[in-house]
């Protein structure tokens, strides 16, 4: 039986990170796809800690909040650098992650139409500082010289940058190797090639 579970809707969302690291850390999981409908009916919400889903299962441990997800998996799957200090930097990197998806999560759905264009526009003042960061660790990994959960939330969070604006790499020769790099290890590559992933869209209001 796989190890881990999880819970959420039929969306990538916010499980998009948690997948490709499991993917490429070789793990098996199930999938429990919560549909809108049943989810309305409030007895699931009820349980979860936080009153949202995606919901992680690791065993007889149960998590929600998809950053603890990363952390959980970086700790078991030594992808959480070699020291505290280097624990420190991946979990700053990964909060940078974190705003950059929230500013994301909230142009595709409370401001769509209105600031689409405008949120690419300002792209590369946010992209530029992870730029930074890759073009001077030459291991190309954002901390130290292996992958870490924040790589894994990184490469992600770009790849739906690159559904919404499919140039914004151009300028960023760091980040653009850092995506085809992640994106050629060949467990990452077999996850992005399969129905699993491709069949479930970006977001859940079929925005990208
Ligand atoms: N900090 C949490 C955030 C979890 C979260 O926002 N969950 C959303 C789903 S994840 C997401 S990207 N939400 C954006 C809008 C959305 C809502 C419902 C389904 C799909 C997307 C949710 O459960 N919404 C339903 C509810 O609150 O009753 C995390 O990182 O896991």
């Amino acid at each position: 039986m796989a190890p881990y579970t999880i819970t959420y809707f039929a969306v990538r969302g916010r499980c998009g990170a948690t997948r490709i690291m499991l993917a490429d850390q070789g793990q098996e999981w199930k999938e429990i796809v919560v549909s809108f409908e049943d989810w309305m009916k409030g007895d699931l919400k009820k349980t979860c800690v936080f009153g949202q889903l995606p919901k992680f299962e690791d065993g007889g441990l149960t998590l929600f909040q998809s950053n603890t997800f990363l952390r959980h998996l970086g700790r078991k799957h030594g992808a959480y650098g070699k020291n505290d200090c280097e624990a420190a930097q991946i979990d700053m990197f990964n909060d940078g992650v974190e705003d950059l998806r929230t500013k994301y999560l909230k142009m595709i759905y409370q401001e769509y139409e209105t600031g689409k264009d405008a949120y690419i526009k300002d792209l590369p003042n946010h992209l530029c500082k992870f730029e930074a960061v890759l073009a001077k660790n030459k291991s190309g990994f954002l901390v130290g010289d292996s992958i870490s959960f924040a790589d894994y939330s990184l490469f992600e969070v770009l790849l739906n940058h690159l559904v919404l604006s499919p140039t914004c790499l151009d300028s960023l020769p760091a980040l653009k190797s850092f995506v085809d790099t992640l994106s050629a290890r060949p467990k990452i590559k077999a996850f992005l090639d399969s129905e699993d992933y491709k069949k479930l869209p970006i977001n859940g209001n079929g925005k990208q």
